[in-house]
């Protein structure tokens, strides 16, 4: 070994590894916040699953996301910013919701989730319309069924581009504006079961790979932005009646998921949406670093 080499491992065996900083029980950030004594009983229900302040949600024009955007809204969201790389359905998304929430701000913003100042420039512009982030909701993904066997490293590359690095620097920068707003705030990802088990009968390595990867990626933030106030989780759903699974060639694998689901048919979107409220607002403030299946019992056999 080289005298050069045997310094380097020296100075990196001595080297100070940074330490996360953990919260503590005198972090407001992370309080427990019940509701205020004098609340009635509607209010307290109401208190638990309100929500507060404004969420980007990547993927925004895709259906779980507006179906997402939509339940935000209703508990009490006062901004969104639908991110995705379609602007034309982005765009229709927020004339729907304007329709049915005309007080409130709701743009869409052109972004890849892949491309890094995309990103920066969205996060700034957002701010400067709605003023602040609080929740960053990851809807934008991908899904192929290639046989692992012939898939192109391409392939491979793109579907953990966008479903794991572009849900990773999408969390990085919003967490970074929570941080210089010192408010807080809440990060849910969208995994799914195929993060859990491996789908059956559409061959997804990718896919799962992917998504399983989502899991681990909220409990390694979830322990490192807790002392920021900042909460990140994930949500799995099932097969969920979208275009995602209406594509060529899968009626047979329909038939075959929810053959094997003891409640024999695949979940409404709005089925996802009570979990997510759950998870953004009071009543999700001691959820951390964690997942919530929504699949109907797909996996129990
Ligand atoms: N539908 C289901 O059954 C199901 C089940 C489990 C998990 N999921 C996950 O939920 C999420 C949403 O699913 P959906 O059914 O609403 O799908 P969808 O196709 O309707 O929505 C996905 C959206 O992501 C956008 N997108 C793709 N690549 C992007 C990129 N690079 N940058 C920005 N946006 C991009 C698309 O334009 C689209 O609007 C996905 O992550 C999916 O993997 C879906
Ligand atoms: O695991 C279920 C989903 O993630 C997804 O809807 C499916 O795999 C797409 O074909």
């Amino acid at each position: 070994m080289s005298e050069n080499k045997e310094e380097d491992r020296a100075s990196l065996v001595n080297r100070q590894l940074p330490e996360m900083t953990l919260s503590t029980a005198e972090n407001p950030l992370t309080a427990p916040r019940p509701p205020p004594a004098d609340l009635s009983a509607p209010q307290r229900a109401q208190y638990r699953f309100q929500v507060k302040g404004n969420a980007i949600i990547t993927g925004g024009a895709g259906t779980l996301a507006l179906e997402a955007a939509q339940a935000l809204l209703e508990h009490g969201a006062s901004g969104l910013a639908l991110w995705d790389m379609n602007p034309d359905q982005a765009f229709e998304s927020v004339k729907l919701l304007h329709a049915k929430f005309p007080d409130r701000r709701i743009i869409t913003e052109v972004v890849d989730v892949r491309d890094e100042a995309q990103i920066a420039s969205a996060i700034e512009s957002t701010v400067k319309v709605l003023g602040s982030i609080d929740m960053l909701c990851c809807f934008a993904g991908v899904v192929g069924c290639t046989h692992a066997i012939d898939m192109a490293a391409a392939e491979w590359r793109r579907t953990h581009d966008i479903n794991l690095t572009g849900s990773f620097l999408c969390a990085q920068a919003a967490a970074r504006q929570m941080r210089v707003q010192g408010t807080g705030g809440c990060v849910v990802f969208t995994a799914s079961i195929s993060a859990h088990h491996t789908n059956y009968p559409q061959p997804q390595a990718a896919y799962n790979s992917s998504k399983t990867a989502l899991l681990s990626l909220a409990k390694s933030l979830a322990a490192e932005w807790s002392s920021y106030g900042i909460r990140v989780n994930c949500l799995s759903p099932g097969y969920m009646d979208t275009i995602l699974n209406f594509g060529p060639g899968l009626q047979r694998a329909r038939d075959s998921w929810n053959s094997r689901n003891p409640m024999g048919r695949m979940g409404h979107p709005w089925e996802l949406t009570g979990p997510l409220v759950t998870l953004c607002s009071n009543a999700g403030r001691y959820i951390n670093g964690t997942d919530i299946i929504v699949d109907g019992g797909a996996m129990v056999f």
